[in-house]
């Protein structure tokens, strides 16, 4: 590892691939499901990159490799990293507190000391393998100390950051007991990406609060101090996507449309389908859901035998109890709601606790008459788009949360405020009883709106914006912007 050296590096928590045994001992490396991976592979193999992250089980030690021309730098991390870097700060106090303390978020000293030491070794790992003058790209909440680290260990490179969670206000930012720690972490980058123009109004708030600098929007002025030249940062939204184009043509499949066809005979062909999917997460706001639709068929404004509820719960962070009492909850008014409105052979909720592959997932969106997504607060919300990509038919009706990123460019959707269940209720019923015309017009401004806001134009504007604020020469980006230049527009 000590001879490699590549001009542009991505750091996240997890690794774009996921390690797999076969019962016969062979490992491979499956993709993972995620956008990033897709938007930033082919720039990733022109410009000589390299991806730096955990491989995703305890004590794995794992030398780097090659794949899909991409170098791929597995980082280790032990149980007890696990519990208090990953469990603990990132998802026990990070997760609650970004998204606007829905759950209570836990302060640990000990979960603290553990984050700190976990960023200090990405940031060693990425400074030990970026060439002189190279770009880095940080994501996500997990490693917001490594901008400020990397730029101590190596001032020569170029450092971008983007969160893809929300940035809560500065009156809930400011609970935590190292606030000003992160936010100096953070600014160690030369351009930070939010997914919402708010979350980046709100960090900026939050370094006019604490470190006392000067802002206007998208700058963020860093006065000189001692040896140190004054710096300017940019705090800007990026908002990311999908491969729109990707998942359309995936939907258009005849093996992926006869499985929409099948799901819907499977299920008894409901009049009305509608379905949600998430990561059994308790930002997603899937018992409001839950409790409308339970209401609902109550009030008789449904009828059970005419509709049917799809949710895939996919598993998440089971090991953090907050996620495990959710799991309890949610499958308790599951079976509240089949017990209360099932018949032999047709219960309304079909919940579903596992992970599917994108194909499966395609199938789904095209089987669904209506997508719910009831958020309570998100940092996007890929599954919107997703959804949206797949009906090639200008057929359907996305119900989505305000609390979405997603909400701010999919104007129409049926929005919701998922905390107003009768709201909810009213507009359940408006999308299924949505005419023919309106939904066809809806769908299509949808549609065209993810076509052109899609992840390949997520990381140009990101890159670029980095390419021309850094601080000066650099090798990686000269590079990356001929990348960028010579990439087709999709
Ligand atoms: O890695 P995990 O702990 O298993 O969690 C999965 C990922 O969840 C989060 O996703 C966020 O990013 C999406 C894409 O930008 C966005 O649409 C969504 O709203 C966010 O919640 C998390 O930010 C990732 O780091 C996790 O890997
Ligand atoms: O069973 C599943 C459930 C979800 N997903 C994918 O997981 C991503 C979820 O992203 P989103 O931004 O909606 O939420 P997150 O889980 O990142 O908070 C989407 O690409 C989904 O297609 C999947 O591949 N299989």
């Amino acid at each position: 590892m000590v001879d490699e050296s590549y001009a542009f590096v991505v750091v996240s928590n997890r690794l774009p691939v996921d390690r797999v045994v076969d019962d016969d001992g062979t490992e491979r490396w499956n993709q993972g499901p995620g956008g990033l991976v897709t938007a930033l592979e082919p720039i990733m193999r022109e410009a000589d990159g390299a991806w730096v992250g955990w491989a995703g089980a305890p004590d794995l030690e794992h030398e780097p490799f090659d794949r899909d021309g991409i170098r791929i730098v597995p980082l280790t991390l032990s149980q007890d990293d696990i519990e208090r870097y990953y469990e603990g700060f990132s998802n026990d106090t990070l997760w609650p507190l970004y998204h606007d303390v829905i759950a209570p978020p836990s302060y640990h000293r000990i979960w603290w000391d553990s984050y700190v030491s976990v960023n200090q070794r990405f940031a060693n790992a990425v400074a030990g393998i970026t060439a002189h003058g190279g770009t880095v790209w940080v994501q996500d909440y997990q490693l917001q100390l490594v901008p400020r680290m990397l730029r101590q260990l190596r001032p020569d490179l170029t450092i971008g950051f983007f969160n893809h969670i929300p940035f809560p206000a500065y009156g809930i930012f400011s609970q935590l007991p190292w606030r000003t720690q992160i936010v100096e972490g953070l600014m160690g980058a030369d351009v930070i990406g939010f997914q919402r123009v708010a979350d980046a109004g709100n960090f900026s708030r939050a370094v006019r609060r604490l470190l006392g600098y000067t802002t206007k929007s998208p700058y963020i002025d860093i006065p000189a101090r001692g040896e140190h030249p004054s710096r300017r940062v940019v705090a800007k939204a990026f908002p990311i996507s999908i491969d729109a184009q990707a998942f359309e043509q995936l939907a258009r499949r005849p093996e992926v449309q006869a499985r929409a066809a099948q799901i819907r005979q499977d299920l008894g062909n409901p009049t009305t389908i509608m379905l949600g999917v998430d990561r059994l997460d308790y930002t997603k706001g899937i018992g409001h859901r839950l409790k409308a639709y339970h209401e609902l068929l109550g009030d008789g404004r449904l009828v059970a035998e005419d509709v049917m509820l799809v949710q895939v719960a996919s598993p998440s962070r089971e090991r953090v109890e907050t996620y495990r009492q959710l799991r309890d909850e949610i499958e308790l008014t599951v079976g509240r709601i089949n017990g209360d409105f099932g018949v032999l052979g047709h219960e309304p909720v079909s919940y579903l606790h596992h992970g599917f592959p994108r194909e499966e997932m395609a199938a789904l969106y095209l089987a669904a008459d209506v997508m719910l997504v009831t958020a309570l607060r998100d940092g996007m919300n890929l599954v919107a788009k997703e959804y949206v990509a797949a009906r090639f038919d200008d057929d359907g009706v996305l119900v989505l949360s305000e609390f979405t990123g997603a909400s701010d460019e999919l104007r129409q959707a049926v929005l919701i405020n998922p905390h107003d269940i009768d709201g909810m209720k009213d507009a359940i019923v408006r999308a299924i009883e949505m005419p023919r015309p309106e939904r066809r017009r809806r769908m299509r401004a949808l549609r065209k709106r993810v076509r052109e806001n899609d992840v390949a134009h997520w990381s140009r504007e990101f890159l670029r914006t980095l390419a021309r604020h850094s601080d000066g020469p650099s090798e990686g980006l000269g590079e990356l912007e001929w990348t960028l230049e010579r990439r087709p527009r999709s």
